[in-house]
């Protein structure tokens, strides 16, 4: 039960948004003609949940709370038995008022429903001092970036950052003030990157930035301006740090992101060697 609800909440979260309107659109319409084919003698109402549900789940909060409005006036207007009073108009309209809010409030809550996941989602992907994405999440990316470079026959390029002399922050301005330079460092490689570039903290004072779909020509231009934002965000606070720098360029990349991840590391680490604060760039085919 859990897994199949599991892959319904996976199979919501792929579809794209107008396909989702068109679904839930079309989906009320064939409610609505089986409710009217069916009549008075089997209730329906319930089925409305469903394209309520879809739209709620992947569009925006009005647009779920008009399509709940909407679907509670088309099931009046087919079942007008159970909303008349012969009474009064006014008990009439306040029936199908009630419906109509009842629909409204399980689209409001199915809405902040995903809502709340989509936030859960997002911390289990990010890194709590930074903001950046985690290990984890990174290698996942990585991974699923390699799979579409190699189907694409797209380069890829991964920026390997390395603090020089970190320690020293922690022991002479404390483990807070050093803590507030990596959120620093964190925040200035998010600015400094494209849209479609990543940020990942792989742990302590070690920065990645996966490029994709960049050659060694883009990841020559990226990667000096990433260096400079960084030196110039230190220079504001007066920090005495530099950045040990590998920047890799895979024309056809390796299997894995561990693998790609290892051989800027082992540039960055060359970097280091030659003296730190400085940046070693290499060309590597699978
Ligand atoms: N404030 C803070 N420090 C951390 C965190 N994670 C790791 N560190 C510290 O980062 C330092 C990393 O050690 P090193 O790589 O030797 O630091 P470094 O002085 O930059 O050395 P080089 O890279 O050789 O220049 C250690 O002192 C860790 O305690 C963290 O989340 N916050």
């Amino acid at each position: 039960m859990t897994t199949r609800l599991l892959k319904l909440i996976h199979w919501l979260n792929r579809i794209a948004r107008p396909i989702a309107a068109v679904l839930g659109v079309g989906l009320l319409i064939l409610i609505a003609v089986l409710d009217a084919v069916t009549g008075p003698t089997l209730a329906l109402s319930i089925l409305y949940l469903g394209p309520i549900a879809l739209i709620a789940w992947r569009l925006e909060r009005n647009a779920a709370i008009s399509m709940a409005i909407f679907a509670g006036i088309v099931h009046a207007l087919l079942n007008p038995h159970s909303i008349r009073s012969d009474s009064s108009t006014l008990i009439a309209i306040w029936n199908v008022m009630i419906l109509c809010a009842i629909f409204a409030v399980f689209a409001v809550i199915i809405y902040e429903l995903n809502r709340l996941l989509e936030k859960e989602r997002d911390l289990a992907r990010t890194d709590f001092l930074t903001g950046t994405r985690n290990r984890m999440a990174f290698l996942k990316e990585v991974d699923q970036e390699i799979l579409r470079a190699v189907r694409h026959g797209q380069p890829i390029s991964l920026v390997y950052v390395d603090l020089d002399n970190f320690k020293a922050i922690n022991d002479r301005l404390g483990h807070r003030e050093g803590d507030r330079l990596l959120l620093a460092v964190g925040q200035t490689l998010m600015q400094t990157i494209r849209g479609i570039d990543t940020v990942s903290r792989l742990g302590g004072d070690e920065f990645v930035i996966l490029l994709p779909n960049a050659d060694s020509d883009a990841a020559a231009t990226v990667a000096p301006r990433i260096r400079q934002a960084l030196l110039a965000r230190m220079k504001q606070d007066l920090w005495p740090v530099t950045f040990s720098i590998g920047v890799l360029t895979c024309p056809i990349p390796p299997g894995s992101a561990e693998q790609l991840i290892h051989r800027a590391d082992e540039l960055m680490y060359r970097a280091k060697l030659q003296g730190k604060d400085r940046l070693v760039f290499s060309v590597q085919s699978a």
